[in-house]
């Protein structure tokens, strides 16, 4: 059986290395493959991402030390006022060599001498970039919530592992991102999960501490150290702009934005996760942060099956166990351009090796205005407002898909107990107690229902909280009442409007002379669920823009009443008496829509 690896003539099969991909070489006819690679893979201007041929000794030495070694090349169209920004970037997965039961000194050696074989063989390929996996320095011992791994954790700046990066970063001229468990004196030993950033030349440039912390699985790492506390930095070093999304972090798409916004070119993904939880993942959020930010991905998954000493739960129901599962390896790279390389192997050690051409991140821009056509200020809003303890979420509701017909029961309602300014809950006790049917007529299609009084309480309920969401989302006050101004105020405007009663009669507050008309559904007889089609809607809006919102309010009640936002109604010139003032039919769309968008939350 042929691999990814031999498709590109630089490793071994599929069944040694454990990975599924290049299984399409071996089943896809030969006429077929160049197609499903590229919509597996992705093409590179126009080609397969190449694979770079590396030096036989380079080789041969990797196979000597049993660790896997890919290398490919992603380009970019040449520009005539830029040359071509290509940079070498290597990514490292390695296991731990030593079992955990070994003296953590030992454990650490053997760690450090393993990484220290492939951070020279990338030094000798020419890697100018190179990231190790999450933690690369200990066991994964995050799982057990026992407190003795938290002895790996070492100074950011001046630590074992940091001196070790900064000996080889100056050996090799080599930007080094090595992630460590951190822990800052300077704080009373507060341990991070933090990346370090060490320059070619040997300094450290800064460091990126972990965003998100886990607390899936048996990833317990909220047990061990803090939500980092660096923002979402990125190092302009002597190769380009990099930044560091550590693993679970690339499960969360603005923390991958935030990356993007600060001008990031390529963005590390030192992980560590396992194949029963995370593997049908791996492939698509690595390859789909690089497509959605426009830069340069390189993920990087631990490899392994870690063994720890003492049995462990994690609240699951799961049996006590000793590991976490497989860290599948299976590192790859993901160009702007939705390309991406193979994986490494997912059974062992590796270094993939990239050259890409930093370029291809702007030419990806200008082609797709991804970040030109990003409505920023309105994700801005949203956030504003979603952040805020008294957030209400937006949704659409489809009035008419209840089985209730919720906004039918309120009309009837009202109708029964037109009295003024009265809260929901009043109107609701009321028609409760009259435990009585309420004739209705359906003024747009001249049809007469009976609906029996519980129903209507029952579809009070729903109204009510529909309103109330809409009330706060709409932001609309009330002059007169403080609260719940706007529940009442759209339970009168709809009871005015259902009912052809002067808005002022059952609104005091409000200011309109005249709303009226009809708001209500299609239906013939028995209000029971699939006998409503889409309502008619016909409404006055001569609601004037106010402090309850005429124009805005009647927008959103055509939306509340329709259950979309672009149903072709029109708003009609009354007929009711108490709509005297002369109106001309206003197409609903062409009001201004409020500031902030009306939608309505489905409490089902
Ligand atoms: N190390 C870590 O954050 N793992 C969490 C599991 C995952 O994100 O797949």
């Amino acid at each position: 059986m042929s691999s990814e690896g031999e498709m590109n003539g630089t490793t071994e099969s599929v069944t040694d290395d454990g990975s599924l991909g290049g299984f399409e070489s071996e089943y896809v006819p030969a006429d077929k493959l160049a197609h499903v690679q590229r919509v597996l893979y992705g093409w590179n201007c126009g080609k397969p991402v190449a694979a770079v041929p590396l030096s036989p000794k380079l080789v041969a030495a990797a196979a000597a030390a049993s660790f896997d070694l890919q290398a490919y090349s992603f380009t970019a169209a040449p520009e005539q006022l830029r040359p071509p920004r290509i940079v070498r970037v290597g990514l490292v997965q390695n296991s731990i060599c030593a079992p955990t039961t070994a003296p953590f000194v030992q454990q650490r050696q053997a760690i450090f001498e393993r990484c220290r074989q492939m951070i020279d063989a990338a030094g000798a390929a020419g890697v100018q970039v190179l990231c190790l996996q999450e933690a690369w320095h200990m066991p994964f011992g995050f799982c057990t919530r026992e407190k003795q791994w938290n002895e790996f954790a070492e100074s950011a700046e001046s630590g074992p592992s940091t001196r070790l990066c900064q000996e080889l970063a100056r050996k090799h001229g080599m930007v080094i991102i090595s992630p460590i468990l951190e822990r800052d004196e300077a704080h009373g030993g507060t341990i991070w999960n933090t990346a370090v950033v060490v320059g070619h030349t040997g300094g450290v440039l800064g460091k990126h501490r972990k965003v998100h912390i886990p607390r899936v699985g048996d990833f317990n790492e909220s047990t061990y150290y803090m939500e980092g506390n660096t923002g979402h930095p990125v190092f302009e070093t002597a190769f380009g702009r990099i930044a560091v999304n550590i693993c679970y972090g690339r499960h969360h798409p603005m923390n991958w934005q935030a990356f993007g916004l600060n001008g990031a070119e390529l963005v590390l993904n030192p992980s560590a996760t396992v194949g029963e939880l995370s593997e049908p993942m791996w492939a698509i959020e690595a390859r789909n942060a690089a497509i959605a930010n426009s830069y340069y991905v390189g993920a990087i998954n631990r490899v392994g099956t870690e063994t720890f000493p003492n049995p462990f739960t994690s609240g699951d129901g799961r049996p006590a166990h000793t590991d976490f599962g497989h860290f599948y390896g299976s590192s790859y790279f993901a160009a702007p351009d939705a390309s991406r390389t193979p994986s490494l192997a997912r059974n062992k050690d590796g270094l993939m090796i990239a050259d890409m051409d930093l370029n291809l991140c702007q030419q990806l821009r200008d082609k797709w205005g991804f970040r030109m056509t990003a409505r920023y200020e309105l994700y801005a809003e949203e956030l504003a407002r979603y952040v805020r303890p008294d957030f209400q979420p937006q949704g659409r509701y489809d009035a008419m898909a209840s089985p209730t017909i919720a906004v039918l029961g309120l009309l009837v309602l009202v109708a029964a107990c037109p009295s003024s300014g009265r809260r929901l809950h009043d109107i609701t006790d009321a028609v409760a107690a009259a435990g009585t049917t309420i004739p209705v007529t359906i003024s747009a299609t001249g049809t007469s229902v009976t609906m029996p009084a519980s129903n209507a309480v029952a579809d009070s309920v729903g109204s009510s909280t529909l309103l109330s969401t809409l009330a706060s989302r709409s932001g609309f006050t009330n002059a007169h009442e403080p609260t719940p101004t706007i529940a009442d105020t759209l339970t009168h405007l709809v009871a005015a409007t259902a009912t052809g009663t002067a808005a002022s009669d059952v609104a005091p507050f409000a200011t309109p002379t005249a709303i009226s008309g009809s708001a209500l559904p299609s239906t013939t007889g028995a209000v029971e669920p699939g006998s409503v089609t889409r309502p008619q809607l016909a409404m006055d809006a001569s609601i004037p823009d106010g402090p309850v919102g005429g124009a805005a309010l009647t927008q959103a009640l055509a939306q509340l009443l329709t259950g979309t936002s672009s149903a072709p109604a029109t708003l009609l010139p009354t007929t009711s008496a108490a709509s005297s003032a002369p109106h001309s039919p206003v197409p609903l769309l062409a009001h201004s829509l409020p500031e902030e968008p009306v939608f309505q939350l489905s409490d089902r």
